[in-house]
């Protein structure tokens, strides 16, 4: 390899895990001892307290009495996650019914963080230590005194507590990841602490602009009252963790490569031949090319001698089952060499335990939103320095690792950004802007944002939120409807559809509808051929549309009994449909809350056709042409789109259609698509289309 590789300049940081003996006598402060894992008794405890984060611990306990703001930044692996929670807990941040909160962006690393908190403090998760998702809460308010969540979450929590008061401490983890949400959740956090000089916040990753954060939080618009002056300083405190788990040996290559894919697998073969045993975490962009990446080392593996082979390959990725996911964190059976092939769900926060080498493609899907076409893609962009260090961070937690670049040396020093632009100047902000006038924040453009979003994306989802009634001329709420809709954690288009189901008779179905959206895809992808898998949709399919689609399937479904054998048989994901009906489940519950009227329309598809068009109008299209699966134009600003192969009207092309989303690989695709009637538009939005 190493005439293909060249190892990197970066020095890595000294190993602190290796300069502490075994038995070294550490500061005990509490006597929880873990008996429960591979680590052997009291194992934990050692471990957890030769992550470099344990000679900072009273450090970070004085910063947090002294300071309202603490910034850490440590390298990936040192030990801020899975340990800042426990020590503000075992100092007393979560006595007297308080809680202590730490945000990730993303739900995978919200799961896996809290189990093993969980596991480290030898508690029932769900119990003392719990985790909040979208549509999943694992924990008991009486007792849940450590709690994970997605910053997501922790923002619709402002709805019903905007103090966020059962709250000692809010730590906001991975900071560097700009996500739209940790954005809106700083600037609200900074509004909060003025009303709750006790509030104390923890901002942290391992990759964050400190300073830059710091002067955020140091900047006030308004001036404090005098007698807050004698609470903690509001100058934020930085501190930086020093040393890291193991070393992570950096390769780039030494040439650059046209195609990351085969690049990707190459690699992992190169490992798999030269480098001792260990398992390898893949990252490539999407789910597109890691089915690809796994097929073609399948075949690999299987051209390999029986005896030889011994590599199992996964995918990772959103759209996967909890159980398929699940694989991926279960232990390599022995002899085996895991091979985990992940989009950026897995960049941070995550530890596979086994995971000795990382293979970077220098690539991610990001979204990018256009306010002048109000197209939304997700497109295959260069990552940032940040996430490049993330993901050799994925190495080296357990045991030394390497990290293979599919890039040169020259390109990450002078053509890598240093961070990813921020979600917030790249997304459509049609749910920042709920969210924030729900929080009673008029001026939007005014608030104190980390980076300001355009005026032009702002324009675009005021507008839509005016045309969908969500908002009033004034730029308000409406009552009920604006209201209804900030309290749903749903994509406004699909609350406004649910509301419009209560109305016409069908929020039945409509419910049931939005639990399917609210899934990637519930076909089971990767086991039978695509002949097979369009047999199977076949069965269900309708030419009224996706969404008709699926409301045979759910149908199907209940009539078979919920029965995992009848999933397996039409191609069906089973853990997804369990999803749908929790999530209806929820929704169920949400919209009889909210004083809505639940009904069932029967078999009358038309009246749930109308329901969804009267939510989603701005994404009405009509046939330009008949060939290649339809060549269509938005109704609204006149762009070319087509019907993806997925959708069941992908050979119908009805002349009128809305879609739910659009996908852009070649061409911007629709996703869910559904057939409607023109006269529906003005009928349904006339403020909308002119005749
Ligand atoms: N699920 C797990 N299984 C085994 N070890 C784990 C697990 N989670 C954490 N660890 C151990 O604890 C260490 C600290 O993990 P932690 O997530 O707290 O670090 P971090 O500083 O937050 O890293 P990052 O910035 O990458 O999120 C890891 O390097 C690893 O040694």
């Amino acid at each position: 390899m190493s005439r293909f590789w060249r190892p990197g300049s970066e020095r890595p940081q000294p190993s602190s895990l290796s300069v502490l003996e075994d038995d070294e006598p550490g500061f005990l402060p509490f006597s929880t001892l873990a008996s429960n894992s591979s680590y052997g008794y009291g194992g934990l405890e050692r471990h957890r307290q030769r992550l470099p984060v344990f000679k900072y611990r009273t450090a970070i306990l004085y910063l947090l009495e002294t300071h309202a703001t603490t910034i850490i930044v440590g390298e990936t692996g040192s030990g801020k996650t899975t340990q800042i929670p426990q020590y503000l807990k075992e100092a007393g941040w979560a006595d007297g019914g308080r809680v202590v909160v730490c945000t990730q962006p993303r739900r995978l690393a919200v799961q896996t963080v809290a189990s093993r908190v969980a596991e480290e403090m030898d508690v029932k998760l769900g119990e003392e230590v719990g985790y909040t998702i979208r549509f999943e809460d694992l924990t008991k308010s009486a007792v849940t005194r450590i709690k994970f969540l997605t910053d997501g979450v922790l923002l619709r929590e402002m709805m019903d507590d905007p103090l966020l008061s059962k709250y000692s401490v809010v730590m906001v983890d991975e900071a560097h990841e700009r996500s739209l949400s940790t954005d809106m959740l700083l600037g609200l956090l900074k509004k909060i602490q003025r009303r709750r000089p006790e509030l104390r916040l923890i901002i942290s990753s391992a990759t964050i602009e400190a300073k830059s954060i710091a002067a955020f939080f140091n900047q006030s618009k308004k001036k404090l009252p005098a007698s807050r002056d004698f609470g903690p300083s509001r100058e934020p405190a930085i501190l930086s963790v020093e040393g890291r788990g193991y070393d992570v040996q950096i390769h780039f290559l030494e040439e650059p490569v046209s195609n990351y894919l085969q690049a990707a697998v190459s690699t992992v073969l190169d490992i798999h031949n030269q480098e001792p045993m260990g398992d390898v975490l893949v990252f490539l962009t999407g789910q597109d090319d890691i089915d690809a990446a796994v097929q073609m080392l399948t075949d690999e593996a299987q051209n390999l001698a029986a005896h030889r082979s011994g590599l199992l390959v996964l995918p990772l990725y959103a759209g996967l089952s909890r159980a398929e996911q699940e694989l991926v964190f279960s232990p390599t059976p022995r002899g085996k060499r895991k091979v985990v092939i992940a989009t950026n769900i897995a960049e941070t926060s995550l530890t596979l335990e086994g995971m000795v080498y990382v293979v970077d493609s220098g690539f991610s899907k990001q979204r990018f939103y256009n306010p002048i076409t109000d197209i939304e893609s997700l497109v295959v962009a260069p990552i940032s320095k940040a996430s490049a260090r993330q993901r050799a961070g994925r190495a080296g937690r357990v045991r030394p690792g390497k990290c293979f670049r599919l890039y040169t040396e020259e390109y990450f020093e002078s053509e890598m950004p240093l961070e990813g632009i921020p979600e917030m100047q790249r997304s459509n902000l049609v749910s920042c802007v709920i969210q924030l006038k729900a929080l009673g924040i008029d001026n939007i453009l005014g608030f104190d944002w980390l980076a300001s979003p355009s005026p032009e994306g702002m324009i675009r989802a005021l507008e839509v939120l005016y045309s969908l009634g969500i908002l009033d001329e004034d730029s308000k709420l409406t009552s009920p409807t604006g209201f209804q809709v900030a309290e749903m954690p749903l994509d406004p288009m699909l609350s406004r559809m649910i509301i419009s189901g209560s109305q016409f008779g069908c929020s039945e179905e409509m419910i049931i509808i939005a639990a399917f959206l609210s899934l990637q895809s519930i076909w089971v992808i990767g086991r039978g051929t695509q002949k097979e898998l369009d047999e199977a949709k076949q069965g269900f399919a309708v030419a009224e549309g996706d969404h008709i689609t699926y409301l045979n399937v759910y149908k199907g479904f209940l009539l078979s009994g919920k029965s995992s054998q009848w999933c397996h048989k039409n191609l069906i994901n089973y853990q997804a449909m369990k999803k749908v009906l929790e999530i209806r489940e929820q929704l169920h519950k949400l919209v009889q809350r909210l004083g809505l009227v639940l009904k069932s329309c029967g078999q009358d598809t038309q009246v749930v056709r109308k329901a969804i068009t009267s939510g989603f109008f701005a994404h009405a299209c009509r046939l330009e042409s008949s060939s290649h699966g339809g060549m269509y134009k938005t109704i609204r600003t006149s762009q070319e789109v087509y019907i993806h192969p997925s959708s069941v009207l992908f050979r119908v092309t009805p002349k009128w259609v809305v879609y739910h989303s659009l996908v852009s690989t070649d061409c911007q695709y629709m996703r869910n698509v559904i057939a409607v009637d023109s006269s529906w538009f003005t009928e349904l939005a006339p403020h909308f289309f002119q005749i």
